[in-house]
């Protein structure tokens, strides 16, 4: 026996060195030629020994002057792989750079909480390089204190693109002559919010601005436009991205493409297994191709699963999952995605007032239901300064439960989350990765749990297409071993799920919440989102999730409402009659000409 647990603990030391090495170079930050401020700085202040790998292939690359593409999974240290040497770059600088020089280097970002997590980092990082100055500007700020800072100097600039151009246009003072680097984080994301229009006139704005046209011709010049040096990181691929690198990278060198990912001429010269120079690629695309479709790149130890649940149960579903989740470990954090900011925040309110509000059942039997933790909700909805609040309080907790739409997905660093759940599907499967990347970060253990309707299972196929594969979670067994006045609920088989006894009472105690109007409100505004959502699939999609495959009662259940929401089901039975309608007439037409 003690033979058997001491092979175990070896066996999962050797497990844990081995992903060690998977993720972390062996080499330091100093032998890649960083200052050595600078390496005590990774040290010190965000207690990094060694490089991980990305960072130990990008930053002699971006070092070097190279543009650079990097494409690797999430969570593996993009962020300190491109600000490290931009700051050693800088601080190297003769004479020193100051404020008054204007930006040096444009870091762009996808959303706002994405932009204050790298201007976080960078504040650590150039906490002993007090001239180069750290900044950031993005919607839903106050304009005016952005031109004012942006008036005083800041020489490395975050910001997310909208506000950017913003300023670029109309914020004389912003002073960017000096620009050497345009750094593009989570490219992907930004242009899937439909930012690429902002990009390309971004791009077009820089690049054109001559050096010395500004009349103040006492002021320090370092570069031209020539010497600018463009990155862009990405954790997935595809052809957007592929269109910003090829207009805005020059003779880039790829790091983290894999052979897989990567069809490059064997004229193209490769430096290393994983780090391709493709200058070709960009250029002529029948030279290298990146291929959009194959395997996502996903931490080794996530444990993706699923779960399968007929409509009409899902909510009861979802908070027994949560309460199983924080009673087997107390203190952990768990990120719950949802379709629609209205979802965020109906699942909110119920989940922080399930208790109050319930008169179905016993006090006994209500603490026995109720789910013990501390919520938090996040979605673009929200105040700005509610935003920011949220943000910084998730990641400081130790136990908590997020409730967010997709505004989360996207390379948000919280510590320690272990578990990712994908209530609402995510639709694309990029996103899937992205919602699952905020788990299992850097080596640690995580979680995922994506939810299915019966109908929808098809999504796993999708899914396996890019080399994604769950496995199915037991969910019978978990809520046979809950417990409910004392006794377990398990022992007799059930026909179907939704027939669990546990399930049956916590749906009765959610339904009779709803007697509350702010809960009720809230939940048939939500009804009405999700099913507009439902309907907003694209394009493959639409084949998996089909509105009219939906049945409305059983969504109005998931939303612990016993009808379906009168006004919307008559706007939507009108739809999808008129809908009905037309199809027909489409067959009838078809068969017409098929008659002819
Ligand atoms: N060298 C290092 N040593 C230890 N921890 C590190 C190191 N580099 C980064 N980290 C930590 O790893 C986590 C992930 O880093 P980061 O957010 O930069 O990853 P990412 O690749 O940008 O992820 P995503 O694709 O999700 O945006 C962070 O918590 C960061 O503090």
């Amino acid at each position: 026996m003690v033979m058997k647990k001491k092979k175990k603990i070896g066996e999962e030391e050797e497990k844990g060195r081995n992903q060690n090495t998977e993720l972390f170079a062996s080499c330091s930050f100093s032998s890649l030629g960083l200052h050595p401020t600078l390496c005590q700085q990774l040290l010190e202040r965000m207690g990094f020994e060694a490089p991980t790998l990305v960072q130990a292939e990008a930053i002699p690359v971006i070092l070097s002057g190279r543009h650079v593409l990097v494409n690797a999974a999430t969570g593996t240290g993009k962020t300190v792989a491109y600000l490290a040497p931009i700051i050693h770059l800088l601080q190297s600088y003769s004479p020193k750079i100051d404020r008054s020089h204007g930006s040096f280097a444009l870091v762009l970002v996808p959303t706002r909480e994405l932009c204050l997590q790298v201007y976080e980092i960078l504040q650590k990082l150039l906490h002993r390089f007090h001239w180069i100055v750290p900044g950031y500007v993005m919607g839903g700020e106050n304009r005016s204190k952005e031109k004012a800072r942006l008036r005083r100097g800041i020489s490395i600039l975050v910001a997310t693109p909208g506000r950017l151009l913003d300023h670029l246009n109309n914020t004389a003072s912003f002073m960017h002559r000096n620009l050497q680097w345009i750094i593009f984080d989570e490219a992907d994301r930004i242009l899937e919010l439909g930012f690429g229009k902002e990009i390309e006139e971004i791009l077009e704005f820089l690049g054109s601005r001559k050096v010395g046209t500004s009349g103040k011709e006492d002021q320090v010049t370092y570069f031209s436009n020539s010497r600018r040096q463009n990155l862009l990181l990405s954790a997935t691929l595809n052809e957007k991205v592929n269109h910003l690198a090829k207009i805005s990278l020059e003779n880039p060198v790829m790091i983290g493409l894999d052979d897989k990912k990567v069809q490059v001429d064997p004229s193209v010269e490769c430096i290393g297994s994983i780090q391709s120079d493709i200058d070709d690629e960009l250029e002529h695309s029948n030279k290298a191709t990146i291929v959009s479709a194959g395997d996502y790149k996903l931490p080794a130890q996530l444990v993706q699963q699923y779960v399968k649940v007929p409509c009409g149960s899902r909510l009861a579903v979802l908070l027994s999952i949560l309460k199983h989740l924080f009673e087997r470990v107390t203190s952990q954090k768990v990120v719950v995605f949802f379709s629609t900011c209205d979802a965020v925040d109906f699942h909110y309110y119920l989940m922080s007032n399930f208790r109050r509000t319930s008169s179905a059942h016993s006090e006994t039997e209500l603490k026995d239901m109720f789910l013990r933790t501390k919520n938090f909700r996040l979605h673009g909805n929200m105040k700005q300064e509610d935003r920011k609040t949220t943000f910084q309080a998730f990641k400081t907790e130790k136990s908590a439960l997020l409730l967010s739409t997709d505004i989360a997905a996207r390379g948000l660093d919280f510590p320690k989350v272990r578990c990712i759940i994908q209530y609402d599907s995510p639709g694309e499967a990029t996103e899937y990765v992205h919602r699952v990347g905020r788990t299992a970060r850097l080596g640690e253990k995580g979680d995922s749990l994506l939810f299915l309707q019966p109908i929808e299972v098809d999504y796993l196929r999708e899914l396996e297409k890019h080399g994604v594969s769950l496995s199915e979670y037991p969910i019978l067994k978990m809520l046979d071993s809950l417990t409910l006045n004392g006794h377990v609920q398990g022992g007799r088989k059930f026909a179907a799920l939704e027939l669990h006894p546990w399930l049956l009472s916590l749906q009765k105690a959610l339904e009779s919440c709803m007697a509350e109007p702010k809960m009720n409100k809230l939940a048939q505004t939500a009804f009405c989102s999700w099913v507009r959502a439902y309907t907003a699939h694209r394009g493959e999609l639409k084949r998996i999730f089909m509105v009219k495959k939906l049945h409305l009662g059983h969504v109005a259940k998931s939303f612990a409402l016993k009808q379906q929401p009168s006004l919307v089901g008559k706007s939507f039975q009108r739809q999808s009659k008129k809908r009905k309608m037309d199809e027909k007439r489409r067959g009838l037409s078809k068969k017409r000409k098929v008659v002819r």
